[in-house]
């Protein structure tokens, strides 16, 4: 089973913009968990614009399904991270500027840093992910740092889905069987939505889990946020 993790960013960027506590983020996870969620990911940035470092303690005990943090490990982060215990630590390159992710790691080059922060995690029981591009060279090179499990950056996938969903999907394909052969985990996120959603599954069927927030939040504005993880987890049969 694929499972799907809702990113509660954008509940938080909406709540910020007025200062005060609606929609309460805390109760939205909650509630994306009551209405079939498999898990819960955020993405606290430096700048505290969306998620806050308060979020991450305030939900953590509250939470019932798997807690994904992703973020790039600074000291902030790491400590953030081993302080709460989360299922799940997803490794992301950022830039603290940065207006969201936009690459995966070079996991060649940054082998030794990679390596170390992993191991803190692994040390702390906390199961490790790594965000790259759909490349074995980088999936194999997570695999050496000790990686649980890769995240694929899917945004390439989504651009070219609409016209050319076959050539999009390829890549995507080499690297998961990649993972696969070296024994990693398989996550993937960016930019999925319910069009591109059920492509990727039927394509790669053995995903152990997406994370989706943009896309499953705008939805949601339409559909309501039960209807939306209900379409969403309809995609991923
Ligand atoms: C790693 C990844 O693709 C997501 O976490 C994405 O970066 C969401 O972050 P924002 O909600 O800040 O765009
Ligand atoms: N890891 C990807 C994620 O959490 C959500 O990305 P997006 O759906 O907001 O693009």
């Amino acid at each position: 089973m694929t499972k799907l993790s809702v990113n509660i960013n954008k509940v938080a960027t909406i709540r910020n913009a007025r200062g005060g506590d609606t929609p309460n983020v805390t109760k939205v996870a909650l509630d994306c968990e009551s209405f079939g969620a498999d898990g819960i990911t955020v993405h606290p940035r430096p700048d505290e614009r969306h998620i806050r470092r308060a979020d991450v303690y305030e939900m953590r005990p509250l939470l019932r399904t798997e807690f994904n943090i992703e973020g790039y490990p600074s000291p902030e982060f790491i400590e953030l991270v081993l302080q709460v215990k989360p299922h799940q630590v997803t490794l992301v390159p950022d830039e603290p500027s940065q207006i969201t992710s936009n690459a995966g790691w070079d996991t060649k080059r940054n082998l030794e840093f990679l390596t170390e922060v992993l191991d803190l995690f692994a040390k702390a029981g906390i199961r490790t992910s790594v965000f790259v591009a759909a490349d074995n060279e980088m999936v194999e090179y997570a695999a050496k740092a000790g990686a649980d499990r890769v995240e694929l950056y899917t945004e390439p996938y989504a651009t070219l889905f609409p016209k050319e969903p076959e050539l999009a999907i390829a890549p995507f394909i080499e690297a998961a069987k990649t993972a696969r052969r070296l024994g990693l985990g398989l996550n993937a996120g960016h930019d999925l939505n319910l069009q591109n959603l059920n492509y990727l599954y039927k394509n790669i069927p053995w995903l152990d889990e997406v994370s989706i927030g943009h896309a499953l939040i705008s939805d949601a504005l339409y559909l309501g946020l039960e209807k939306t993880i209900r379409a969403y987890k309809d995609c991923l049969r």
